[in-house]
This record gives structure tokens, sequence and C-alpha cells, in this order.
């Protein structure tokens, strides 16, 4: 999966459409700076009423701890609000994305990069869904109720926070743009060593026979290398320029408090148009800090935005390169005729066709045994019409209706390499019908040749994803017993007696034998004795 870079405007609109209109966690926010308000004015009632001696501060005091109180509520139900708006959005994203990865093209995304995606990336989000949206809509208009406040005490100190305001942002933006590429590069190797683990690990009996397992551990060591490194640079472009923006944040409540100060005691060398008293003074200082404080969350919360950015241009590539899979054809329950002309496959990023001109006319009902070289391209006929390989060219048709059209067959199908679930033996075969009743499922097993493995170990043998502890023919004869299960009117088959003893071939030939009656069967197939079965043997040559 490789992030193409969106515009800007796209990448918001992305974000925009995971988060949602989520609006109590703003609320709170805006809450805080009102009841931040209330505290300032308190503490310079309280402050102005001591001075004077004249009225009892208790209602001042009051005030005070009301808004102090209001401000803790507000933020830890913000911060609740906000985790709960992020967990919601991470669910519906995974959703899509874990479809998404299920439909990408044939030969796009490996395991460990889409695992990332839904795992990693979408986790980038929280921040931005439960810190960044919340704080940037509350430092929209926050500061704004603090200038208001404040300019109603001293329009000069609302004016000295207004200016200082130009050079946080300048910072904030300027921090902001050096932070994302620093993000979107970090993905980037992150994704990529998701993938090299992945794959090692799938690999690892091979690793370890070959005795390779230090080359690969360095390889996995230097790429966690590189991702650390590339951490290491996010987080101190993200120091720098929380520090860059906590000096600005500084230095406009440093200028108000000497203004404030010099004009309470009359020493400003300049003329200003008012005169502030001790309430007023203490009013303007003690709101100076907060009309930086939604900003300030917004700063902390800016590297949350960085990081999603940097994921939903990912996360939407991946998504748009989703395929809609073919929806199942209807279940008629007579086998079809099935027409391949001209048929021409050729997987992505390959230079040579795995088919090449293939045509073939298949009655309903018939067995067609497909034999040829290794590589001459049997399994991926078969792949084609369980649409897990491209038709580059040629068409093929399911009872006269084009493939594409038609919905992917109804099919039974026994691949090379059987995928075992880590569960049941029984989980395992009712995959292709997951319905089945116990009668069904065992006149399944016993059809395939579990006989042996049901005799031993029982259905409710718990096997791991490698089917540990079964033969390679028993593995197969899972795959089998799922396509007899399906009970479909296609039956296609992978070299289903690949590796087995003569005895064990012959009773499986028996079995395929009558399964095959009253279906369209495709073998792909070595064995002659297995051809021998078919009404008719078609010889794929492997294209130049
Ligand atoms: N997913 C894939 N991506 C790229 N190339 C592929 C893929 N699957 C198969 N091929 C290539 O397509 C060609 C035909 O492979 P295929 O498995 O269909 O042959 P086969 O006749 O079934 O071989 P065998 O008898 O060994 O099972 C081979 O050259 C193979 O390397």
């Amino acid at each position: 999966m490789t992030a193409t870079a969106l515009a800007p405007s796209e990448t918001r609109r992305y974000l925009s459409g995971v988060a949602g209109r989520r609006w109590p966690a703003t609320a709170l926010l805006l809450l805080d700076t009102v009841a931040a308000i209330g505290f300032a004015g308190g503490l310079a009632g309280g402050v102005a009423a001591i001075a004077k001696g004249s009225a009892s501060p208790s209602v001042w005091l009051a005030l005070m701890l009301a808004s102090g109180l209001a401000r803790g509520g507000c933020a830890v139900l913000s911060a609740r609000v906000g985790a709960r708006d992020a967990r919601d959005a991470k669910a519906a994203l995974r959703r899509r994305i874990a479809g998404a990865a299920l439909h990408q093209p044939i030969g796009q995304g490996d395991t460990g990069t889409l695992t990332a995606a839904a795992i990693d990336e979408v986790e980038a989000i929280d921040g931005h869904v439960a810190r960044f949206l919340p704080a940037r809509h509350a430092a929209t208009i926050g500061p704004l109720l603090v200038l208001i406040a404040a300019g109603c005490a001293s329009p000069v100190s609302a004016a000295i926070m207004a200016f200082t305001l130009i050079p946080f942002i300048a910072a904030m933006t300027l921090a902001g743009g050096a932070a994302a590429d620093e993000t979107r590069r970090q993905f980037a190797t992150m994704a990529g060593l998701s993938g090299l683990f992945a794959d090692r690990i799938r690999a690892l009996p091979i690793v370890l026979a070959f005795r390779a397992e230090n080359t690969e551990a360095a390889r996995i060591g230097d790429a966690a290398g590189e991702v650390a490194d590339r951490t290491l640079r996010v987080l101190a472009i993200a120091f720098l320029s929380s520090g860059a923006l906590e000096f600005f944040a500084a230095l406009s409540v440093a200028l108000v408090a000497v203004y404030a100060g010099f004009d309470l005691l009359g020493l400003l060398p300049f003329r200003v148009p008012e005169h502030l008293d001790l309430a007023r003074a203490f009013f303007v200082l003690a709101l100076a800090p907060e009309f930086y404080a939604p900003m300030r969350r917004l700063a902390a919360a800016y590297h949350d935005k960085q990081m999603a950015e940097a994921a939903a241009e990912r996360l939407q590539a991946l998504e748009a390169s989703a395929e809609p899979l073919a929806a199942p054809a209807s279940k008629t329950g007579q086998p079809p005729a099935i027409r391949f002309d001209d048929v021409t496959i050729r997987y992505p990023d390959t230079d040579r066709d795995a088919v090449h001109g293939f045509s073939l006319a298949v009655m309903p009902g018939e067995t067609v045994a497909i034999m040829g070289a290794s590589g001459a391209g049997k399994s991926s006929l078969l792949h084609l019409l369980l649409g897990l390989a491209p038709l580059s060219s040629g068409t093929v048709t399911i009872d006269g209706c084009a493939l594409a059209a038609s919905g992917r067959p109804d099919a039974g199908w026994a691949s090379q390499s059987p995928l075992i679930l880590p569960d049941s033996l029984r989980e395992n075969i009712t995959l292709a019908r997951p319905d089945a009743d116990e009668a069904d499922i065992l006149a399944a097993a016993f059809a395939a040749g579990l006989a042996r493995v049901l005799d031993r170990r029982g259905l409710d043998t718990v096997l791991d994803a490698r089917g540990s502890g079964l033969s390679g023919g028993e593995r197969r004869r899972i795959g089998l017993a799922r396509a007899l299960l399906h009970d479909a009117p296609l039956l296609l088959l992978d070299e289903p007696t690949a590796h087995l003893d003569e005895a064990s071939e012959s009773a499986l030939i028996e079995t395929i034998m009558r399964q095959a009656r009253g279906r369209t069967t495709l073998i792909a197939t070595h064995s002659a004795r297995l051809a021998a079965i078919a009404d008719r043997v078609v010889r794929l040559e492997q294209p130049a």
C-alpha cells in the first residue's frame, strides 16, 4: 500500500468524516474558559474587597471556589467525553479498514502493512478526535471570550494579548509543517517494519531451518532502529515547537503583567487612555494566562493532528484501492456450463503470463481434468473462477453470463494448501457451511478420507494455524471436506491426491468420482490415475 500525498483539504474532509460531529467535548472546554473568567472575577473582587476593607470578601471567595470546582469538573468530563468519542470513531474506522484490507486487489498489501493500518494507523486517529478537534473548536471561541472579558476591564491589556497572538500563530504553523513531514516518514518506516516482522514470523521455521536467524534478526534490528530514529525526530520537533509556543505565551503574560503593574502605580513612561484600579489590574492579570490556555491545549494536541493526517493519507489510499468483492452468484443448484475464451492471466508486477490464450468449454455436469507441467497455470485457472487471479484478457462465462456480471460461482473449492484456522477440526470444516449439523460434518469428513484423524483425535481436536500434528495429505483432506460440505453444483479441486500413497490415492479417487456426479468438476492434477476418471483431460502448455 503506497500513500499518495493528498490535498490538505481532502485529508481534512476525510478526517472530519471519520470523527463526525461531536460537540459535547468542545462545549465542556468552552465552559472551562467561562469558569476561568469567573475565577479571575472572584480573585479580583476578593483582593479589591480585602484592600478596601469595606465589604466581606466571602461572596468573591465563593465565586472563586465554584469556578475552580467547575473547571476541575469540565477538565475531567471533557477528557472522558473525548476518549469516548475517539473510541467510537476508531471502532467505526477499524471496521471500514478491515473491510478494505480484505478487498485489496490481488497481490497488493502484505499482511504486516495491512495490520499496521488497522491497528497503528487507526490508533493515530485517537488523539485527533479525543483532544485536537475539541481543542481546535474551543481555541477559536475561547480566546475571544477571554478577550471580550479582558477588554471590558482594560482595552489596552486586551490589545496586548491580541497583538502577541501573531508570532504565536506563526510559530505554530512552522512547527506544524516540519512535524507533518517527519510524521509521514515515521508511519512509512513503521509500516515497513510491521510488514518485515509479520513475514519473518510467518517464515520462522524456514528461517531456523536455514540458520538465517542472525541475518534476519539483524535486518529486523536495522528496521526497528530506523523507526526509533524517526520517532525521536518527530518527538524532537514536537518538544522544540512546544518550547517556542510556551515562550510566546509567557511573553504575553509578562507584557500584560508589566503593563498592569506600571499603570496601576502610574509609572508608565507613555500616555494610555485608561487608568487601572486594583480590581481591574488583578482581573486582567488573572485572565492573561487564560487567553493562551485554549491555544496551549491546541498546541499540545497539534502533534495528534499531524499523526492523524499522516495516517489519514495512508488509510484513505487503502480504502480507495479496495475493490468491491464480486457478489456470490445466486444458488441455482444446477451444475453450470463454463466457458473460457482466449483467457490470459497475468499477475500484477510480473512480466509474463501465467496462462496465455486458454480456451475451453465445460458442459454442465462434466468432469474435466486439467494437466500440465508445474507452473503451467492449472491453479491459476481455478483461482480465476474464484476471483483470486486476475482476468487480464479474454472472457469467462458461467451459464452464458460473464464472470464479473454473474458474480463468484457457488463452488466447493479444495485448494492445494488449505487455510487452517487455529481452532477445532469441526470449525475448520464448517468454515464452508457454518450451519452444518453434526451428521453432515461427519459425512463430509469421512468422504474426504479423514476417518483416521477422527478415530485418533475426534472432531473437537484443536489445530494450530500450521495444522501441526496433521500430515500434508490430511491437511488437504480438510480442504476437500470443506468443499464437499459446501455441497455446491461446481467442484474445483486443486491437486487433491498430491503426495498420497497408492492406497490412499485410490480411496480418494473413489470419493471424488462419487462426489463429482451431478456436478461440474474441474480438477487440476499431475496424477494420470485421477485424470482417468474425468470425462475429458485438457493439457495446459506453459506460456512462452
Ligand atoms: N499470486 C501470484 N503472483 C504472481 N505470480 C503467480 C501467482 N500465483 C502463481 N503465479 C505464477 O503463475 C504461474 C502459474 O502458477 P500456477 O500455480 O497456476 O501453476 P500450476 O500449474 O498450478 O503449478 P503446480 O503444478 O506447481 O501447482 C507460475 O509461474 C507462478 O509462479
